[in-house]
């Protein structure tokens, strides 16, 4: 994967644990924030001094930049000293390994305007596109959106996307061209590419560097006069709290972000879930200040947290409704729950590491919610689990954690998408692992077609780059294409271009995202949304190794690229595959055809046979390397497999 492109991925896809979010969130408090305010009266912001707004934007187009700077501007943070890169000192050294942003957080800001205090609160939205659901969450406690935009690149596939989910929220949303302190910024271009791709009138657009602070007092006007307060609604009515996000606190459990509706919730109050229906009493209440700052109550409009009790994260289902205890309410539309969209099979090298294995990924499974969990086993591999991601780099990223955190020592196998099998007397069974996949005799029989799903994909790029990305989509089994440009240039840069199209999961999961930033020079932006079930033509193909089948390599191919990627795949068996004490055939079968073989010849038991003599040292190294190398390796049958055998299917 293109390293590059592969640390920007997982800097926005890898979602801080909620561990890391709360400890990072003290971190930071205790190094730079002034003190929480003293006799914080949260009755004194009704909901025309609230406004709640989120920053959207694509990766690095400045949002914590921005969300720093506005913490500083309303004093809620210590101004930190120009010319210091804070965002980088600022990060944990876990973080800093893995490239990951420390995010902004849910943070409430007291800001004097026209004589009035008012009460901001600024809701992070987590991740990337892949995490869409998370961010149309998040955006759920807002009014207003800042859409910032990047004025020397322009705007992207994500901006556009976020832009669709805030403006479906019917949030209002407030343009704002960032970096034009960089001298390759060309914001009457971008502001002319905002104006065509979204209809927003340029005059709405501010400008500003979010790195000087140039023009964010502006945003700051522009978030009181322009986002409409939250609804009006009583005090006195019942409680209603609307749950929008949850983190894990090591000591006092689950802590549940919320946003009030109606009524004023207290410290002590019973609450119960409209969800679950459990009861739970709030043992503490406040809001995110950055970090928390507790107090007595919450009242309508206001967004804060409360902590209840509350042991495992499961029992905070986000978009839950609470309410106090008899006083029950009508739940408010909660969200569709996240959809896994990537499944791989888990397993332990070692098979009896399979309990620590399970225990690790339930642990790490409470930090991130959006994973599922099954169990799963394999004659190959043993004891494992099928985990459900939203996408490859989420996966990357958990199997990441799994190793550096708990040490563990896995196999993961390749991804696969979640196939539709639609039987004749109408029965639809998902599968998401190629295992179930029906046999081609039992297809004739009962099954009538198979779907695959396929997304509705956008990527903006260069006019020069355009034929390559064409070229790219046709290879990737590409439907409907089609393009438009969002501007027209200027005299240093060519105008760009905006290519839609639909195309399979299964393709935009295995090497696409590397082509098309290996095609466009970095220059594409893609982005992509799910756009349901197609027939297809799939078959499963299975790998045998000296005639026998190995379960975990079998994969789901096209039948029009069967023999191509039966091939490949050989060949790259044979390539990873050691060569054993006798001769191996690895084959490529779908159903009883063989449609690729190659035979991997036998070699000597004894490494060390060809050295006489006086060579001691290099027997040992010899001997020592082999032993190293048997670690790795995983017996199949009567075959050693080695891991990277398995990490390669992840590659095409
Ligand atoms: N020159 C310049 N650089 C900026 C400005 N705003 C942000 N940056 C830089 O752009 C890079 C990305 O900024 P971030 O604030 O981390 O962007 P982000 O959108 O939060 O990024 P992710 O969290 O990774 O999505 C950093 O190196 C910032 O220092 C600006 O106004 N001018």
């Amino acid at each position: 994967m293109n390293s590059l492109w592969r640390n920007a991925c997982l800097k926005v896809l890898s979602r801080p644990s909620r561990e890391w979010r709360t400890w990072n969130c003290r971190n930071f408090s205790s190094s730079s924030r002034l003190d929480a305010p003293k006799s914080l009266r949260m009755e004194d912001f009704p909901p025309d001094v609230i406004r709640n707004f989120s920053i959207i934007a694509h990766i690095d187009h400045g949002k914590s930049t921005l969300a720093d700077r506005l913490l500083e501007l309303t004093g809620t943070i210590k101004k930190k000293e120009m010319g210091r890169n804070e965002q980088v000192l600022d990060k944990l050294k876990v973080e800093r390994e893995r490239g990951i942003t420390v995010k902004a957080q849910t943070a409430s800001m007291i800001h004097e305007h026209a004589d009035k205090k008012f009460l901001l609160n600024l809701i992070d939205t987590p991740g990337h596109v892949d995490f869409s659901w998370e961010v149309s969450r998040s955006l759920a406690a807002c009014q207003g959106a800042l859409l910032l935009v990047d004025a020397s690149q322009g705007v992207q596939a994500q901006s556009i996307s976020v832009f669709h989910i805030a403006r479906e929220r019917g949030l209002k949303i407030i343009p704002v061209l960032n970096k034009i302190d960089l001298p390759a910024a060309q914001p009457e271009l971008i502001a002319s590419q905002i104006q065509s791709t979204f209809g927003i009138d340029p005059a709405e657009i501010l400008s500003i560097s979010a790195k000087t602070g140039k023009g964010v007092d502006a945003v700051l006007k522009a978030v009181i006069e322009r986002i409409p307060p939250p609804s009006k609604s009583s005090p006195q009515a019942p409680v209603k709290a609307f749950l929008f996000d949850s983190l894990y606190d090591r000591y006092r459990g689950v802590i549940s972000l919320i946003n009030i509706q109606d009524g004023i919730l207290r410290k002590g109050d019973k609450i119960a879930s409209c969800h679950t229906r459990k009861k739970y009493e709030i043992t503490e209440i406040g809001i995110m200040h950055p970090e928390e700052v507790p107090t007595t109550s919450l009242h309508p409009g206001q967004v804060g947290y409360i902590a209840c009790n509350m042991k495992v994260s499961s029992e905070a289902h986000i978009g839950d409704t609470l309410h106090r205890v008899g006083e029950p309410v009508e739940p408010m539309p909660g969200f569709k729950p996240s959809k896994a969209m990537v499944f791989a099979g888990v397993f332990p090298i070692d098979s009896s590491d399979f309990p620590k294995l399970e225990e690790s990924i339930k642990r790490l499974t409470l930090t991130d919610r959006s994973v599922t969990v099954q169990r799963e086993s394999s004659t190959a591999l043993g004891q494992g689990c099928r985990l459900g991601f939203l996408g490859t780099l989420h996966m990357d990223v958990f199997r990441q954690r799994l190793e550096d955190e708990y040490d563990a020592n896995i196999i993961i196998t390749a991804p696969t998408v979640p196939y539709k099998i639609v039987y004749r007397d109408g029965k639809e069974v998902f599968i998401s692992n190629p295992t179930e996949f029906p046999d081609v005799l039992g297809l004739a029989s009962k099954v009538k077609e198979i779907q695959e799903p396929v997304v509705k994909a956008s990527i903006i790029v260069p006019e020069e780059y355009f034929g390559d990305m064409m070229d790219l989509c046709f290879s990737h089994r590409a439907e409907d294409l089609d393009h438009r440009y969002l501007d027209t240039g200027s005299e240093s840069s060519s105008s760009r271009i905006m290519l839609t199209c639909t195309v399979p999961l299964s393709e935009v999961v295995t090497d696409f995202f590397d082509q098309l930033k290996r095609r466009s020079s970095g220059f594409a932006s893609f982005d992509y949304e799910d756009a349901g079930y197609k027939k297809s033509d799939l078959a499963k193909m299975v790998f045998l190794l000296n005639g026998k089948p190995v379960d975990a390599l079998a994969i789901i191919v096209h039948t029009s690229a069967q023999d191509k990627i039966g091939r490949a795949w050989v060949k790259k068996l044979h390539k990873v595959i050691p060569r054993q004490l006798f001769e191996v055939p690895i084959q490529a079968a779908i159903g009883k055809k063989v449609i690729a073989r190659e035979t991997l010849s036998a070699m000597r038991a004894d490494v060390t046979a060809g050295l006489y003599g006086g060579h001691y040292e290099r027997k040992m190294k010899h001997l020592e390397n082999q032993k190293e190398g048997k670690k790795r390796m995983k017996r199949i049958g009567t075959v050693d497999l080695p891991q990277e055998a398995f990490f390669d299917i992840l590659k095409k």
